[in-house]
């Protein structure tokens, strides 16, 4: 992946996120792998109105390889999913109300979901009667101790499509950047339907 073409997509997908309400404020950051290691974005922009400027080129090992601006404070975070998930070519993060209560509200340590025909947008699911579990981390301002714990996860159960931070948002990873969009859009679409669900039944799964 050059890294030209990582950044147009990843500004194209801020604006659609933006626009989408999953990235208010600062919340948000978003990266691409490329031949060299990965592009991700700027700590402390907004994410619907980036500009080729707003991202750093890290090395393989998240190490500064260009731009002279402050890194996402969560650029360990993506560097542990590419590390974990070879498949990984983009990693969105957002902080939609859905993904931000629905996390917090679940006590467990993942929200299973059942029954969704929706659930067939996510790679590798062909049946609403399959179970899609994605795993939740209790939030960690320190993001070396929180991407531990992602690692740790996926040693015993490999993350394939995403992960949520407790009362933060959600990560959400792809092969290229149509998978990942799709991946988000789907996961948003039923987090809202949960939380809805929750709503009427008053019920957690
Ligand atoms: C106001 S959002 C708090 C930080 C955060 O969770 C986030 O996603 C944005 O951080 P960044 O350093 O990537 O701008
Ligand atoms: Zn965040």
């Amino acid at each position: 992946m050059q890294n030209n073409t990582a950044i147009s997509e990843l500004i194209e997908a801020g604006k659609w996120v933006s626009q989408k309400g999953w990235v208010p404020a600062t919340g948000g950051n978003f990266s691409a792998r490329t031949s060299t290691g990965f592009v991700v974005t700027a700590s402390g922009h907004d994410k619907g109105a980036l500009m080729p400027e707003h991202f750093l080129q890290l090395n393989h090992l998240g190490e500064r390889v260009a731009g002279a601006i402050k890194p996402s404070a969560e650029t360990q975070l993506h560097l542990s999913l590419y590390q974990l998930i070879p498949d990984a070519q983009y990693v969105l993060h957002t902080h939609s109300v859905a993904a931000t209560v629905l996390s917090n509200i679940i006590q467990r340590h993942q929200l299973e979901l059942t029954g969704y025909e929706m659930q067939k947008a996510l790679s590798g699911i062909t049946s609403h009667l399959e179970s899609l579990a994605i795993p939740i981390f209790d939030n960690d301002q320190d993001i070396d101790r929180l991407s531990l714990l992602v690692s740790d996860h996926h040693l015993h159960s490999p993350i394939k499509h995403a992960v949520l931070i407790r009362g933060h948002g959600l990560y959400a990873v792809g092969r290229n950047i149509d998978e990942v969009r799709r991946h988000l859009e789907a996961l948003e679409f039923l987090f809202s339907c949960e939380l809805e669900r929750l709503k009427i039944t008053g019920t957690a799964l």
